[in-house]
C-alpha cells in the first residue's frame, strides 16, 4: 500500500478542499435535527412564534449550505480520485515500459492490461469514494453518538447497543471478501489473456476450425468468474442482511422505547424527533459498512498487485554516453542460460568495425539469444561482451540502444500509417529519409501502389500486408535508424531470392559505414560476410569466410549443398 499511499499524498490539497467540504456537511446535516426539535417544542408545543421566521431562514440556509459543501465534497473527492488514477497508470505504464525481457517472458499481456484497467479502477472507486464516504460515515457516527448522549444518555445506549455486533460482522466480512477479491482480480487477468490470444489469434483459430475449443475453454473460465462471484455475493449475503437488521431493530428500538420515554414526560416529543434524525447519522454508516468495505477491499487487493508490479526491479539505465561509436563489437568468453540449461557456452568473436559477420546455425541453437545479448535485453550472461572496447554493462542503456538497430524476426507493425511505422526508427527523419530507407529495403515501389501511398494505415501487427512486405517495412525502420550497428535476426525470411539478393547487396555495399550482424539460413544471404559463425546447441562449431567453410567442408558445407544440389557444377566450382 506504501507505494499507492504516495499518490493520496500528492493530492493533499484538493484531500483539504475535500476535507472542508465534508466537515461543512456534516455540521450543517448535525444542525438540522436539532432545529426539528426547536421547531416541535418551542414553536409548535410551546407556542414560541417569535422563533419561527428565524428557525425557518436557519434551516433554509443550512439546506443549501449542506448541498453546497456537499456538491464541493463530491466533486472534489471525485477530481482526487481521478487524478490519482491518472497518475498511477501513467506511472504503471512508465515502469513497465523499464522492465526487462525476463519479466516479459514470464507476465502475459491479458495480466498487464488488467492492472492498467481494472485494477487502477478499483483504486479510483476507492479513493473517489469510498475513502471519503468511509470518513464521512466514521465523522456522523462519532459526533452523532456524542449527540446521542448529549440528548439522552438511556435512549444512546440503547441506539448502540448493536453497534459492537456490527463492527464484529464487518470485519469477518472485510476479511472473507477481501479473499474472494484477490481470486477474482487473478482470475479476470486470466479471462482478458485468453480473450486477448484469441482475438489476436483468431485467423490461426479458423484455420484450424477450432472455434468450439475456444468457446469451451473461454466458457470454462466464464464459469469460473461467475462460481468466484457467486462465492462473493454468498459472502455479502452472509453478511449484509445481518448488518441491516441490527441496524434497523436499533432504530426500532429507539422509537418503542423513546416513545414510552415521551409518554412518560421523561422527554419530549422534539427530542424524540431530533433523537430519530441523529439515530439515521449512525444507523446509515452501520448499514453500509458492509457495502463499504467491499469497495475497500477490491481497492485493497488490486492496490496490492499494482505494487508487485512497482516492486519489479527496472533496468539499470545508468551508465557511459557513448559518443562516435565505431562499431567494434566483442564477445569474451560469454554464457548464458535462461533458466538451468545453458544456451551459448563460451562464445568468442570479435567484428571490427563496419565489418558483417553472420550468423547461421539450426533452429534453437542460440542465435537470436546470442545478439539479443548485444543490447542487453538479458543482463546475467556469464563473460564479457564490449563495445569499442568498452563493457556494455558500463554504459548507459540507452545509449547503447541508440546505436543499435534490431530488426527482429517478429515483423511487428503498430496500427499506424506506414509513415509513422518507419519513423518509429528515427523520428527527425525527413520524408526524404523515409522514402531513401524504403528504397534501399525494397519497399518503396509496393509502398506507392498502395491505397494511400506512405499515408496508408496498415492494420492491427501490419494486418492488410504480406510477410515479405511487413518484413521490409521493418526493415526500412532499422535502415533508418542509421546506428553504427545493425542486427538483422532473420530478417529477409520472408523475401523472395531477388529481392533478398537486391536488399542484401545494397546492405553489404562498402559505402555502408555500419558494422552488420546477420542471422540468416540462405547461404545467399552470409557468404558475403567477412566472417561466418555456425551455432549448434549454444556453441561456435564452425568458423570462417565463405570460401573458408567450404573447404572445411563441414556443417556449412553440407548446407551449401543442399541448397544448391540443383546446380551441381556451381558446388564443384565454389568447391576447387
Ligand atoms: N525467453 C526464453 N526463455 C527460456 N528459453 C528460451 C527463451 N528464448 C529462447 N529460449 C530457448 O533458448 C534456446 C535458443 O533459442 P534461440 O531463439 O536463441 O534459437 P535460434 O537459434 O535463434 O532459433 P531460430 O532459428 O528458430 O530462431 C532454445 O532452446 C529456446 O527454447
Amino acid at each position: 500500500m506504501k507505494s499507492i499511499l504516495k499518490y493520496v499524498f500528492n493530492q493533499k490539497k484538493f484531500i483539504l478542499i475535500a476535507a472542508i467540504g465534508m466537515i461543512g456537511g456534516v455540521a450543517a446535516e448535525l444542525i438540522l435535527p436539532y432545529l426539528n426539535k426547536v421547531v416541535i417544542d418551542n414553536i409548535i408545543i410551546n407556542k414560541q412564534t417569535n422563533l419561527l421566521f428565524i428557525t425557518l431562514l436557519s434551516i433554509f440556509f443550512i439546506t443549501i449550505f449542506r448541498a453546497l459543501m456537499g456538491y464541493v465534497q463530491e466533486f472534489t473527492f471525485d477530481y482526487v480520485g481521478s487524478r490519482i488514477s491518472k497518475s498511477l497508470k501513467y506511472d504503471v505504464f512508465k515502469h513497465i515500459q523499464k522492465l526487462s525481457f525476463k519479466y516479459f517472458d514470464k507476465t502475459n499481456t491479458g495480466e498487464l492490461m488488467s492492472r492498467i484497467s481494472e485494477d487502477i479502477d478499483n483504486i479510483w472507486m476507492a479513493f473517489g469514494f469510498g475513502i471519503g464516504l468511509a470518513i464521512e460515515f466514521s465523522l456522523y457516527f462519532i459526533l452523532g453518538s456524542i449527540v446521542l448522549f448529549y440528548l439522552n444518555w438511556k435512549l444512546a445506549l440503547i441506539s448502540l447497543i448493536s453497534a459492537p455486533f456490527i463492527a464484529y460482522l464487518a470485519t469477518k466480512l472485510e476479511n472473507e471478501i477481501g479473499k474472494a477479491f484477490d481470486k477474482i482480480s487473478d482470475q479476470t487477468a486470466v479471462i482478458n489473456t485468453t480473450a486477448q490470444e484469441n482475438i489476436s489469434g483468431v485467423r490461426l483459430v479458423k484455420a484450424f476450425a477450432r472455434e468450439k475449443h475456444e468457446i469451451l475453454k473461454f466458457l470454462k473460465l466464464n464459469d469460473e468468474n461467475y462460481n468466484l462471484n457467486i462465492m462473493k455475493s454468498r459472502i455479502w449475503g452472509k453478511y449484509f442482511p445481518t448488518i441491516e437488521f441490527l441496524g434497523n431493530a436499533a432504530l426500532i428500538l429507539v422509537v418503542t422505547i423513546g416513545g414510552m420515554f415521551v409518554i412518560n414526560e421523561n422527554i419530549s416529543l422534539g427530542t424524540l424527533v431530533a433523537f430519530n434524525g441523529y439515530m439515521w447519522m449512525i444507523v446509515w454508516p452501520m448499514r453500509l459498512i458492509g457495502w463499504l468495505s467491499n469497495i475497500l477491499s477490491q481497492a485493497n487487493a488490486s492496490a496490492k498487485k499494482i505494487e508487485k508490479i512497482f516492486n519489479e526491479k527496472e533496468e539499470n539505465y545508468d551508465g557511459i554516453n557513448l559518443e562516435n561509436v565505431k562499431g567494434t563489437l566483442e564477445f569474451k568468453n560469454v554464457s548464458f542460460k535462461y533458466e538451468n540449461e545453458y544456451v551459448l557456452k563460451n562464445i568468442n568473436f570479435k567484428i571490427e568495425a563496419e565489418k558483417t559477420l553472420a550468423i547461421m546455425g539450426p533452429t534453437g541453437s542460440g542465435k537470436s539469444t546470442l545478439i539479443s545479448l548485444i543490447s542487453r535485453f538479458y543482463e546475467d550472461y556469464e563473460g564479457e561482451i564490449l563495445l569499442d572496447g568498452i563493457n556494455i554493462k558500463d554504459i548507459s542503456l540507452k545509449s547503447l540502444r541508440k546505436n543499435i538497430s534490431y530488426i527482429f524476426q517478429d515483423t511487428f507493425l503498430f496500427s499506424e500509417s506506414v509513415k509513422e511505422n518507419i519513423k518509429y526508427g528515427n523520428e527527425n527523419a525527413t520524408d526524404e529519409d523515409i522514402i531513401n530507407a524504403c528504397i534501399e529495403a525494397q519497399a518503396h515501389d509496393f509502398i506507392i501502389n498502395l491505397p494511400e501511398k506512405y499515408d496508408t494505415v496498415v492494420g492491427e501487427r501490419g494486418l492488410g500486408l504480406s510477410g515479405g512486405q511487413k518484413q521490409r517495412l521493418t526493415i526500412a525502420r532499422g535502415l533508418l535508424k542509421h546506428a553504427p550497428i545493425i542486427i538483422f535476426d532473420d530478417a529477409t525470411s520472408a523475401l523472395d531470392m531477388d529481392t533478398e539478393y537486391e536488399l542484401l547487396k545494397s546492405i553489404y555495399s562498402k559505402e555502408k559505414q555500419n558494422t552488420k550482424i546477420i542471422i540468416a539460413h540462405r547461404i545467399s544471404a552470409v557468404k558475403n560476410a567477412d566472417e561466418i559463425i555456425f551455432l549448434e546447441n549454444g556453441e561456435i562449431v564452425e568458423r570462417g569466410n565463405h570460401e573458408e567453410l567450404l573447404e572445411k567442408r563441414g556443417k556449412y558445407y553440407d548446407i551449401f549443398k543442399e541448397q544448391f544440389k540443383d546446380f551441381e557444377d556451381l558446388v564443384r566450382d565454389e568447391v576447387i
